[in-house]
Order: C-alpha cells, then structure tokens, then sequence
C-alpha cells in the first residue's frame, strides 16, 4: 500500500480531500434497526457468494453489530453463508478477558460464532490475556500479516474484503479515538491505545482498516443522528471521517439516525 502521509498530531493527510463524504448511492437507510440487520445480512451474503476462495471480514465491536451478527446466526444465512472459507478478524478489542461483558469477541461469541459452523481455525480473537496490551498488538499484528502473507500491504490486494464499522458519539471508529496519537499511525497495523476511561484497547490503524475491499459503516439510533450527520458532511475532528478505503465506502443507518423519523 502506498503509504499516506499523515499529519501525526491529527490524522489529517495531505492528500484528505476537503470533504470526505460518502455518495448517496452508498448511504442506505433503512426503517430501523431489525430492517437494517437484515439487509446487511443480505448484502454480506451476496458479498461472500460472490468472492471465490478466502472471505476475510474484520468485524466490529460495540452494541450495535450484534443485531447483523445474531441475525447471521439464524436462517436462511446459518445455513447459505460460506462460513468454511469465512475468516473473521476483529477491527478492535478492549484489552479484557475474552469473557468480560466488554469484550468485543464475547460479543460475537455469544451473538454469531457459538451457533454457527465456523471452523475454529478461522476465527482470529485479539489475544488479551497473557501480555501486555502492546505485546498483544504486536502479536496481532504479526497474525494479520501471517495470513496476508506479507509485511507490507499492496493496494490491489486488500487484506479485507469486508470491514465493518461503528461510530461512536465522539466520532471514534474501531478504537480511534479523537486527538489520539494513533491516528498518525502510517506503518503498523494494529496499535494498543486507551480510551477515555484509561481502559487499555487494541486497535487496528487507518493502514489496515483501509485495506478493505469494502468498508461498511452500520449506526443506528437517534442518540447517533448528530454524530452521523457530521460524518456525512466530512467533518475531520471524527476519526471516522478520516478512513479512506482503497475500496468502496458504504453506510447503513436507521432512519432515526438518518433523522427522518
Ligand atoms: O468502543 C466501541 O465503540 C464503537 C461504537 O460502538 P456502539 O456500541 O455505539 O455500536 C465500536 O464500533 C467499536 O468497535 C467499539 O469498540
């Protein structure tokens, strides 16, 4: 991948265009949040189907993935979705124990994995025990390239060819958070980092989460319509509006994040 500078204290780099935001044609709006599930389900599927061999997806930690994950898990998709050739990385994790209520991969567990016929090889948790959290980020790192098959990432070989997304409040995306010094990361792939509670995360960089054939964006809820309305306008205080893809950008939202209900 061809490396983007990026002004360390902001993120910003200099190739950002003024503003960043994402086409109409790549923002759906759906009626709430278990018609937003379902068409992401539905989209992913289609998505999977048609890639041949490996689908590598990143998944997204947070409360609100957890309709897609739990609706995955349920038929028709339990039974038609790829899961044997499926890989699922994790964008983020906070640095707990994978049975911490705050464990994003607990999450996942309990929504997706533990009803589906993933092979367990294909299922790559960030490690947080046993380590330090950059030991942890490290190791991560190190399991992302393994797979990849190199250290370095080429542009017309994404690592991902699906990466979900959230937005927080504060415009974080996977755990990039506003003003941290991670979002100048240019070269590693995955950082340890701490959130505003001093809580201890491990975060996939812009490198990484931009080596995605497909980024999709799930936000829902009138609490995010403020938030999702500044993304919108490519406003670049959000980590979130910073992330450029190699590939295609999408978002789907509710319609009360949306503001029209
Ligand atoms: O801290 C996190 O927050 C974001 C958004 O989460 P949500 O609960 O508002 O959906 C999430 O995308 C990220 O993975 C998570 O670690």
């Amino acid at each position: 991948m061809t490396a983007r500078t990026r002004d360390p204290a902001t993120g910003i780099s200099a190739a950002e265009p003024e503003a960043a935001a994402v086409s109409d044609r790549k923002l759906r709006i759906f009626r709430d949040r278990g018609a937003l599930a379902e068409g992401a389900a539905e989209w992913l599927l289609g998505v999977a189907t048609e890639k041949a061999g490996a689908f590598t997806v990143a998944l997204s930690g947070g409360s609100t993935p957890r309709a897609l994950y739990e609706r995955l898990a349920a038929p028709p998709y339990q039974e038609a979705f790829p899961w044997a050739r499926t890989h699922l990385f994790w964008g983020d994790e906070r640095f707990v124990p994978h049975n911490d209520a705050q464990s994003n991969f607990r999450m996942a567990r309990e929504a997706l994995l533990s009803r589906v016929p993933i092979p367990a090889g294909n299922i790559h948790p960030v490690p947080t025990q046993g380590a330090s959290p950059e030991t942890a980020a490290a190791a991560y790192q190190h399991e992302l390239m393994d797979y990849y098959g190199a250290e370095a990432l080429a542009p017309e070989r994404p690592l991902f060819d699906v990466t979900l997304l959230g937005l927080g409040a504060d415009g974080h995306t996977a755990s990039l958070f506003p003003g941290a010094a991670v979002l100048g990361e240019q070269h590693s792939w995955v950082a340890a980092v701490a959130d505003a509670k001093n809580l201890a995360r491990i975060t996939l960089t812009y490198p990484a989460l931009e080596s995605s054939r497909l980024v999709v964006f799930l936000v829902t809820g009138k609490e995010k319509s403020a938030v999702f309305a500044r993304l919108r306008r490519g406003d670049r205080a959000l980590p979130a509006a910073l992330l450029h893809p190699v590939g295609n950008l999408w978002q789907f939202v509710d319609a009360e994040c949306a503001g029209i209900s």
